[in-house]
């Protein structure tokens, strides 16, 4: 099999229920690696539910989360960060008061068995200081490569609106994923924070070889740089296809009445 036809995860009849709300209604769908997929919807269609389903924030009620080929249904969220899934959040939440470096190295912790990092931290031992400075060189060239270097020493929260945004892609790219998950990366930008956005996700996939799912409200976003897009409404895949055929399905169309959505 040919490495972009491969499929990293698979979600099979996946259903989550709050209380009596159906958020998430018997989804089927699947990522190829290195794709760069959109999943919109109305608002309260379930996207966010779906990413917390596959980043273990919850489980589901019914049907089965693969990632590349491992049941990952019930796996704990450590779990799957340590597997290679990270995302980022619909609301910024940077550490405010740690610096853009601190940020990105937290991360990179989580790719290590904490209890032994602990302990061998609490020891002194010269491994966990070598690692500590290991870490931290990692993290600037990551920082470079995204051009938050300059930054580095900076509170996070003194950075712009549209480079927060930035620094969470990065810090979520500090645990080394294969599947990234980006919750409405452009919220509150600007258009041309918008542009720089869309042209630096496309970059981070081709760079860091990573698959990308985006859920995303503006339509110029998912239109400009997803390949493929899943359209869901009340927990149901309505629909799936490429930008130009989403743009003019009847259903999709129909299920965004009364929205001020450029479709
Ligand atoms: N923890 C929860 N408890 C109860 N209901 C919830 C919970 N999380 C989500 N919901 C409900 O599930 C439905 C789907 O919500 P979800 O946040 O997944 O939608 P969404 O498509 O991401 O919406 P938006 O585009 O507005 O962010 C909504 O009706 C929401 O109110």
């Amino acid at each position: 099999m040919k490495a972009m036809d491969e499929i990293v995860l698979r979600l099979e009849s996946v259903t989550k229920r709050f209380g009596g709300l159906v958020a998430v209604d018997n989804f089927t769908g699947y990522v190829k690696r290195g794709e760069l997929l959109g999943l919109i919807g109305p608002n309260g269609a379930g996207k966010t539910t779906l990413f917390n389903l596959i980043t273990g924030m919850y489980y589901p009620e019914g049907g089965r989360i693969y990632f590349e080929n491992h049941d990952i249904t019930f796996k704990k969220p450590f779990e799957r960060t340590r597997m290679g899934i990270a995302r980022t959040f619909q609301n910024i939440r940077l550490f405010s008061d740690l610096t853009v470096l601190e940020n990105v190295m937290v991360a990179q912790h989580l790719k290590l068995k904490s209890w032994i990092w602990l302990f061998k931290c609490v020891a002194k031992l010269p491994s966990a200081l070598a690692l500590e400075r290991r870490m931290r060189e990692e993290g600037l060239k990551l920082l470079e490569i995204v051009g938050l270097k300059q930054f580095a020493n900076e509170k996070a929260s003194a950075l712009s609106y549209g480079l927060q945004r930035k620094l969470e892609i990065a810090r979520a790219l500090a645990t080394g994923p294969k599947l990234l998950l980006l919750d409405e990366p452009a919220a509150g930008m600007n258009p041309q924070e918008t542009v720089e956005l869309m042209n630096f996700i496309k970059w981070v996939r081709d760079h860091f070889k990573v698959t990308i799912i985006v859920i995303e409200h503006d339509m110029k976003v998912i239109m400009g740089i997803c390949e493929r897009i899943y359209v869901m409404d009340y927990g149901k895949l309505i629909a799936e296809g490429a930008p130009k055929q989403i743009q003019n399905d009847p259903i999709v169309r129909k299920a965004y009445l009364g929205e001020e959505v450029l479709l």
